[in-house]
């Protein structure tokens, strides 16, 4: 596992520890349990974009993060999401990870509320104790990082998020981790540009990895997508979901960067 994601998931248990001090598992469940149903249908949004002939574009609310610092000062999420959606995204990716991404849950809560755009947890899932908060605070999908976890954690957080109504998005970085991804039911998978050890980020990534992934998965390339060449590059290679933030996040109108990079 990479350094940067050993102090993030070193972090995150102390944090689910301290939290479960403040909130009982199952008070977190049944909260989440009462909102099952209430999901606006992640994966549904993505594929019909796509079926439309539109890029099916994840959208993502991201103040900082440890390889690029502040990205956005002025920082509203409510403002974000709402262009966002006014400007054609398929779904939000709102980063809840206070310490490394300076996000939180009420973002993901703002966000989330401001439009109609089903909503992605983005943080770093290790224990049930996150897929409990992430269907109580309202979100729509989770993120799971083949990196951070073992086959059967994986399996064990996408049945515990299937059975609260929500969808699950699988990111892998290389071929052993794609292998592990698809050993789990769900179709969403994330292939991230970003080497999380150097920060290097290229495309050729998730290009090299395209051919070993089944048609019947989605798949949806992460990071660095910066520029419309970069959009042709995968949409020529049958890439059609993408998750894109710093370039939308530096921008004036989030919104309007996201119209003009997908025209
Ligand atoms: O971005 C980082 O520095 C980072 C470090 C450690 C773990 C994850 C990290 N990024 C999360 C992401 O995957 C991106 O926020 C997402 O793919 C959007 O990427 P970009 O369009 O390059 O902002």
């Amino acid at each position: 596992m990479a350094d940067i994601l050993n102090k993030i998931v070193e972090v995150k248990w102390e944090e689910i520890a301290a939290a479960k001090h403040k909130r009982s598992l199952a008070s977190q469940r049944e909260e989440a349990e009462g909102r099952k149903g209430q999901q606006r249908g992640f994966e549904r949004a993505l594929r019909s974009k796509i079926a439309a002939g539109h890029a099916g574009v994840i959208a993502e609310v991201k103040k900082a993060s440890p390889s690029k610092g502040v990205l956005r000062e002025g920082f509203r999420p409510a403002e974000i999401a709402e262009t966002y959606a006014r400007n054609g995204a398929a779904c939000l990716s709102v980063l809840t990870d206070e310490r490394f991404f300076q996000g939180s849950v009420a973002y993901l809560q703002q966000a989330r509320a401001a439009c109609e755009l089903p909503v992605l947890r983005k943080d770093f899932m290790v224990d049930e104790y996150q897929v409990m908060e992430a269907g109580a605070m309202g979100a729509d999908c989770i993120l799971l990082i083949a990196a951070c976890l073992a086959d059967s954690q994986m399996a064990d957080l996408e049945a515990a998020a299937h059975a609260l109504g929500l969808d699950v998005l699988v990111e892998v970085h290389d071929g052993d981790e794609l292998d592990r991804a698809l050993t789990l039911k769900t179709p969403l998978v994330g292939i991230n540009n970003r080497n999380l050890r150097t920060f290097d980020v290229t495309l050729d990534t998730t290009l090299g990895l395209l051919p070993r992934v089944p048609a019947d998965r989605l798949l949806v390339t992460e990071s660095g997508i910066l520029g419309a060449a970069d959009v042709k590059r995968m949409r020529d290679a049958d890439v059609h979901a993408f998750l894109v933030g710093e370039a939308f996040m530096r921008a004036p109108d989030p919104g309007a960067a996201l119209a003009t990079l997908f025209a």
